[in-house]
């Protein structure tokens, strides 16, 4: 029996359950299951004005895809009524529960891997929980000592050097270790998930103008490119710390796998404003698959009918592209 994609709906009130919904209705080739309070389902079926037979799955059933209409649900109880658009912090242990369940199913070997539609960060926090991301809490949950968020749209990747941080924290964040660790499991990953047998990495400073040769910041000069020098020693094929106002032009990125961004909005409106709908967020170096969206929970267009569901089919196909065996690159994200 093939294993099946395991697909948490994220937050009630955003747009998760919506895009749940909306590939159910496209019938999708994939072994896919849903985690989601059915009810709460049902009722955003009704508020959209589609028409979804649920069927209930649990570990070891069956999960072959089904036909346009119909969708398998993991069932997990909210923990309070929802309403399209209004979050509600009762409900942030419904969220993590199905990002706990997911992963241990994937970590049991009873999923093949799992892909999460967004959560309201800020919400779960205000339930009195630490999360910074997903990216984060699987590394934990996981017991995994480093994972590299990279995001993947047609022609572009971009990998991130540090996560969820205030902008502050982020130079002290880049140490030699870390980076090393970044390095490693991006080229690791991009190797083994990716078919790209010998990738070639930028690398983006941290400072204006890679540091203007110190005149403009130290990072370049201390951490990043000795470390750039020493991996490149080993035969990876890594740029030096370049200046990234200029690294993202097509010329630069005509010859290469994969971006290294230092920060989160350092790489990532790059990559949102040339992919934003289309991209994939893949988290490497876990044990087990995880890929999700490009995007948020975009509350206020929940109930609406007007999400796109885009990125979340483009998430699933990445997932289901590593899991099964053809690799990621021959999907959309090549
Ligand atoms: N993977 C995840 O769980 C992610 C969660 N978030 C969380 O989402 C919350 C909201 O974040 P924002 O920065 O407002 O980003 P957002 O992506 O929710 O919204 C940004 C803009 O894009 C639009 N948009 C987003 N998704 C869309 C879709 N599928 N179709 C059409 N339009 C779409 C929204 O309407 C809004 O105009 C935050 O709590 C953030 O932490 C953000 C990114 C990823
Ligand atoms: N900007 C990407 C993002 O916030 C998603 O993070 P994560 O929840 O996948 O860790």
């Amino acid at each position: 029996m093939v294993l099946p994609l395991l697909l948490t709906s994220g937050e009630p009130a955003g747009i998760g359950p919506d895009l749940c919904l909306m590939l159910a209705g496209q019938g999708l080739p994939l072994p896919w299951v849903a985690l989601a309070d059915p009810e709460l389902l049902r009722q955003r079926a009704r508020q959209l004005g589609l028409t979804v037979a649920l069927h209930h799955w649990a570990s070891g059933d069956d999960a072959s895809p089904l036909p346009p209409g119909q969708l398998r649900v993991w069932p997990v109880a909210l923990r309070a009524p929802v309403t399209a658009g209004k979050l509600d912090k009762t409900n942030s242990p419904y969220v993590l529960e199905m990002l706990e369940r997911a992963a241990q199913a994937c970590l049991d070997g009873e999923a093949a891997g799992m892909v999460t539609a967004p959560v309201q960060k800020s919400i779960i926090n205000d339930a009195g929980i630490p999360f910074s991301g997903h990216t984060e809490f699987l590394q934990e949950l996981c017991e995994v000592p480093k994972v590299v968020m990279m995001l993947a749209c047609p022609g572009l990747r971009v990998a991130l050097a540090t996560t969820h941080l205030p902008l502050r924290a982020v130079p002290d964040a880049i140490t030699p270790e870390t980076l090393r660790q970044v390095i490693r499991i991006l080229h690791h990953d991009l190797r083994e998930n990716f078919a790209i047998p010998d990738p070639r990495i930028l690398v983006c400073g941290l400072n204006p103008h890679a540091g203007e040769g110190g005149h403009l910041g130290h990072e370049e000069i201390t951490v990043i490119n000795p470390v750039l020098a020493e991996l490149r020693a080993e035969g990876l094929r890594l740029s030096d710390a370049l200046p990234a106002d200029t690294l993202f032009t097509e010329k630069n990125l005509a010859d290469a796998d994969a971006v290294l961004a230092m920060f989160h909005d350092q790489g990532l409106p790059v990559l949102k404003a040339r992919g934003f709908g289309e991209a994939v967020n893949v988290t490497l170096g876990l044990p087990i698959i995880r890929t999700s969206v490009d995007h948020g929970t975009a509350l206020s267009l929940a109930g609406t009918g007007l999400a796109d569901s885009g990125s979340l089919l483009a998430a699933l196909q990445m997932a289901a592209g590593m899991a099964y065996g053809r690799q990621a690159s021959t999907s959309a994200q090549s």
